[in-house]
C-alpha cells in the first residue's frame, strides 16, 4: 500500500488580500483558542477537492465574514514550515464588491492602510506577504 501522508502535515491555503476604495485592507484576529491564537491575518482557508484558487478564495470569504470579492491578480505563493504545519499560502489581491465585512469565524476584523499593517502581530508566515505586499505598494 502507498503511503502519502507526511509530517508535519500540509496544508494549502488559499489567502485574500481585500482592498477597499480607500486603499485599505482588510485584515482579521483568529480566535483565541487553537493554532496561532490572536494572532491577525489575512482572511482565507483550506481548498477543497476539485477547487480552484480563486474558488477557494471567494467562498471562504463568503463563509469567514459574509462579503462578495473580486479575486484579482496573484500577489505571491509563501512556503513556509511551523513546528507542526507546513503551509502553502497562495495569496491573491481582491476587490470589495459587497456587504458589510462581519467576523464570522474570527474575533476581530479591521480596515487598515499598508503602513499600518506594522502595528499587528502576524504570524511568520506573513512577513514575506507583507514585505510583497510594501513593494508592489511602492
Ligand atoms: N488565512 C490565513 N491563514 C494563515 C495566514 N498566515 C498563516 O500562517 N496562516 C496559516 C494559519 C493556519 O494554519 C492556516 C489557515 O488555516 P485555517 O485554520 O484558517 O483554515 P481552515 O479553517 O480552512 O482549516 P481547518 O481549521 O478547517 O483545518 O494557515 C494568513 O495570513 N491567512
Ligand atoms: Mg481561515
Amino acid at each position: 500500500m502507498s503511503q502519502t501522508s507526511s509530517f508535519p502535515p500540509h496544508k494549502i491555503i488559499g489567502v485574500a488580500v481585500i482592498w477597499n476604495d480607500q486603499k485599505q485592507i482588510l485584515i482579521d484576529r483568529r480566535r483565541p483558542q487553537g493554532a496561532m491564537g490572536g494572532l491577525w491575518e489575512f482572511p482565507g482557508g483550506k481548498i477543497e477537492l476539485g477547487e480552484t484558487i480563486q474558488e477557494c478564495i471567494q467562498r471562504e470569504i463568503y463563509e469567514e465574514l459574509g462579503i462578495a470579492i473580486e479575486v484579482g491578480e496573484h500577489l505571491i505563493t509563501v512556503d513556509h514550515t511551523y513546528t507542526d504545519l507546513h503551509v502553502t499560502l497562495t495569496v491573491h489581491h481582491c476587490r470589495h464588491v459587497a456587504g458589510v465585512p462581519q467576523p464570522l469565524e474570527c474575533d476581530e476584523i479591521r480596515w487598515v492602510s499598508l503602513e499600518e499593517l506594522e502595528k499587528f502581530s502576524f504570524p511568520k508566515a506573513n512577513i514575506q506577504i507583507i514585505d510583497a505586499l510594501k513593494v508592489s505598494g511602492e
